[in-house]
């Protein structure tokens, strides 16, 4: 790699300033505004048409966004009419302001306001190119030379917001602030503010562009401090970011910076914006909430946001994207599956205040996620808690610990030789076929009980499509039956376990009844039975186990041997 080439290319602050390091969280939400249809839109391969920016100011309102930067009206033909509609057909409700851009340029700011004609308020965004880079290469200028396109700028806004009516904000961007010396910024900022006096009344917003992001996010929280500490009217001043995402650091550019003063924050859904985008809205807000800060924004129904956001913008969410990603709260593997199912159900046996389920940021459920099919999905990298979670959540199927254990590695064999995530039918399917009601080769016909201080049972059971009964007694029903496999069909086992419930998921009201038997040499064998009945599951359950070792074993099955061997 050619290092040679590169070097940092930003500026610390001639004071370092590290207040914000004494900060620990973002204690309230700060004023949000929406750049989607301005700078998101102006890196869309395709931009949107002007029903699309309708639709998508719907999605933003909805949202609750207070402030929306709409366009850059002077760009073209539909940016302009978008503006025109909204203003004509009375679209921006009274607590919504919308911002639109503009160079320093007398046409480019002439045509601005004629589209603003008639509006209630709006913040008129100027913004002039002040690095390093951008003055020797793009603009040629000194610096002087390119504090006077500011100024003459800021004085243009001040002269036509004067003619036009309504109530007009104006904000200032020093753009690719974070390639300027922050004296430098400092200076263009403070000799702007000088031409618009802002007042308690009629503040004036200075945005701080990382326009490109260039450095780690604690140099752009320094630089931040600095300028907030520096600027002339502070009071009446309000302190702007728009991070972009360069170097991936979008979001944590703007904690910090919130942390070192701001108290806007400009960005939007999913971080759309050129090149890596803005910074991503729904990231910022919901880390907030996850902190239990109230963001002021609604993400109640991020699937819908999401859905929409894709179809307008043609742009898709990352399966990775913080909160908004389809996999992210999806755990695949083992462990991970397990401390969410055993955090799911401490929370629900505790009633806990705080959300604290392992490896979930925050309750997928608050933004419109579900739990089934969300969290915890089945692969070869699975374990026996997932496993066991999707049987229980979908089909209220509660196995034994032990049996779960041994369902979970025919499960993940599955998997693995089919080299696939396996669905919650696939995996209720092996189930089925392989612990519920198994009959062969020995199949339970029925039975019938006496009770006296004991149990006596007569059981039909048919092998080799030969149906024999059986008589038995034990302590128990079970315990009987159990009995006349053993004695009289000679097929022996020990440690009988036994645990059953009602099935509360699905059609009607059955019984789920789970049997372990172990052979002579220790191994243990699950069987399953599902019944309207519940004395009938749980002998289908035994029978399923019995069969499962009768294979398993090649015991033969045939009366007059198995009675002869005895
Ligand atoms: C970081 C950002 O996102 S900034 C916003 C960027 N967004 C956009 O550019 C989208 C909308 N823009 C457009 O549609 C067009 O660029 C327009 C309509 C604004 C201007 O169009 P044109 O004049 O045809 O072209 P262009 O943008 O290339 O103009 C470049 C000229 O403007 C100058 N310029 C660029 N930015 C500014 C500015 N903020 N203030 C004053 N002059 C500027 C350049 O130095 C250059 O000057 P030159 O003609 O002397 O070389
Ligand atoms: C217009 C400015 C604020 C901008 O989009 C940027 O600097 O990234
Ligand atoms: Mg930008």
């Amino acid at each position: 790699m050619n290092i040679e080439k590169y070097s940092r290319g930003y500026f610390m602050p001639p004071v370092k300033s590290l207040k914000w390091t004494e900060r620990e969280y973002i204690t309230e939400s700060p004023t949000w505004c929406s750049v989607d249809l301005r700078d998101g839109n102006q890196a869309l391969v395709v931009p949107m048409s002007l029903e699309e920016k309708l639709e998508y100011f719907q999605l933003l309102l909805q949202v609750g966004f207070k402030e929306i930067e709409v366009g850059f009206p002077a760009a073209s033909e539909t940016e302009f009419a978008f503006l025109r509609r909204l203003i004509e057909q009375d679209l921006i409700p009274d607590d919504v302001t919308i911002q639109v851009l503009t160079q320093s340029r007398e046409h480019i700011i002439r045509k601005t306001f004629e589209a603003l004609k008639g509006v209630n308020k709006a913040v008129v965004h100027l913004y002039n190119s002040t690095s390093v880079a951008q003055r020797e290469q793009v603009f040629k200028k000194s610096e002087e030379e390119i504090i006077d396109i500011a100024v003459t700028g800021a004085k243009m806004l001040k002269k036509y917001a004067d003619e036009t009516e309504g109530d007009f904000q104006f904000q200032y961007s020093p753009e690719s602030f974070t390639g300027t010396e922050v004296e430098f910024a400092l200076d263009i900022c403070n000799r702007v503010l000088d031409i618009w006096k802002p007042t308690v009344k009629n503040k004036v917003i200075i945005n701080l562009p990382a326009t490109v992001s260039i450095s780690m996010p604690h140099v752009y929280a320094s630089q931040i401090e600095y300028m907030s500490d520096h600027l002339n009217y502070r009071d009446n001043v309000i302190l702007s970011l728009h991070p972009h995402n360069d170097r991936g650091t979008g979001v944590a550019d703007a904690e910090l910076g919130m942390l070192a003063g701001a108290e806007r924050v400009e960005g939007t859904l999913f971080g759309n914006g050129e090149r890596t985008g803005n910074v991503d809205i729904v990231t910022l807000a919901l880390n907030m909430f996850s902190h239990g800060v109230d963001p002021k924004l609604n993400f109640e129904n991020i699937p819908k946001i999401i859905s929409m956001y894709e179809e307008l913008t043609k742009m898709k969410v990352h399966e990775r994207h913080p909160y908004g990603g389809e996999l992210v709260f999806t755990a695949f593997s083992g462990s991970h599956q397990d401390a969410i199912a055993k955090g799911m159900k401490w929370r629900e046996e505790k009633e806990c205040q705080y959300w604290t389920v392992p490896y979930l940021l925050i309750d997928p459920m608050d933004i419109g996620r579900k739990y089934e099919g969300d969290i915890i999905r089945i692969n070869s990298q699975s374990g026996k808690g997932g496993i066991g979670y999707v049987l229980q959540q979908k089909y209220g199927l509660d196995l034994p610990a032990e049996m779960r254990e041994s369902f979970g590695y025919s499960v993940k064999n599955v998997s693995d030789r089919k080299h696939k995530e396996l669905m919650p039918n696939e995996i209720y399917d092996i189930f089925i076929n392989e612990y519920v009601n198994i009959n062969t080769p020995v199949e339970f016909i029925n039975y019938k009980f006496t009770q006296n201080d004991h149990y006596e049972t007569i059981v039909s059971i048919r092998m080799k499509n030969e149906v024999h009964e059986f008589n038995g007694v034990g302590n128990g029903r079970l315990d009987a039956i159990s009995n006349v496999l053993q004695t009289q069909l000679g097929i022996y086992y020990k440690d009988l376990v036994y645990k059953e419930h009602a099935q509360e998921i699905g059609s009607g009201s059955n019984a789920v009844s789970y049997v372990g038997i172990t052979d002579m040499d220790g191994v243990v064998y699950w069987g399953c039975g599902i019944d309207a009945d519940i004395m009938t599951s749980s002998v289908k359950a035994l029978f399923s186990a019995v069969n499962k070792m009768v294979s398993s074993l090649q015991l033969p099955v045939d009366k007059e041997f198995i009675l002869l061997k005895k």
